[in-house]
């Protein structure tokens, strides 16, 4: 059947409210944009994002970047924290500390191994493995976060799911010592992910940085003190152990 002519000018009445409120959507972006100090300072300082400044707080605050120390960085681009975290670690080309992995393409940065991958592939860890050289890590950084889609129990269930596969991670790269760094929403942490922390960490807190910004349900998750790995029992497996990575 045909359109009648009062569907054809609903339609069009639609598409115009919607390319207007997408204007006003992006044009409230660029005025936050403008009016953001981090934004701001992180042009002025270098830094390739304002997240930068998330990474400098909580580390200022818990010190958790020393030198010499291996580092991995999930949801690396554009490379903020990996800026951060190669000149704390004093990673170089000759010898480079820090691994990064993003599905977005990434400049490349001096000291910095930059993977483009999904790290939800099922390759993704083996590959972060190799690029380590079958090394230990000191520290895993995940500040992935998946594209919101204004769903909010869909968003959260989206970012705890990548904290639970970059924890699984992280429990099978970290040296005994090492620490996890990772965003997770709103209430932070809790059920099954919190209670396999608080056993195979020392510590486990919840922070949220100055620079995130306030209306945002975003906060981290650190934990301290790894133990060591576990098997499916929660037995401590030797780090000799011919299957460790
Ligand atoms: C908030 S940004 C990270 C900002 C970064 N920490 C910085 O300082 O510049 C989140 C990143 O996570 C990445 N990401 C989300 N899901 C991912 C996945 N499954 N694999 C790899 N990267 C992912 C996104 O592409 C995005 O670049």
């Amino acid at each position: 059947m045909s359109q009648g002519k009062g569907d054809g000018s609903r339609a069009l009445h639609v598409r115009v409210k919607t390319a207007r409120r997408r204007t006003a959507s992006s044009t409230r972006w660029l005025q936050r944009q403008l009016n953001d100090p981090y934004v701001r300072r992180s042009k002025a300082e270098g830094y390739r994002s304002r997240a930068a400044y998330k990474l400098l707080e909580i580390d200022e605050k818990h010190k958790l970047l020393k030198p010499g120390q291996r580092i991995v960085d999930l949801g690396a681009a554009p490379g903020g924290w990996s800026q951060v975290v190669a000149a704390h670690v004093g990673s170089t080309d000759e010898d480079p500390k820090v691994v990064s992995i993003d599905y977005l393409e990434m400049d490349a940065l001096p000291g910095v191994i930059v993977l483009q991958k999904n790290f939800l592939d099922e390759d993704a860890p083996a590959v972060l493995v190799a690029a380590l050289g079958g090394r230990k890590a000191d520290l895993v950084l995940s500040d992935m976060a998946a594209p919101t889609t204004g769903h909010k129990k869909t968003d959260h269930l989206r970012i705890m799911h990548l904290c639970e596969i970059a924890a699984e991670f992280a429990r099978d790269v970290l040296a005994p010592g090492g620490a996890f760094l990772a965003k997770v929403f709103q209430g932070g942490t809790e059920g099954t992910l919190l209670a396999d922390l608080k056993r195979d960490f020392a510590q486990v807190i919840h922070v949220k940085p100055a620079a995130s910004r306030q209306d945002s349900a975003e906060l981290y998750v650190l934990a301290r003190g790894f133990r060591g790995r576990t098997d499916v029992l929660g037995t401590h497996v030797e780090d000799d152990d011919p299957d460790a990575p």
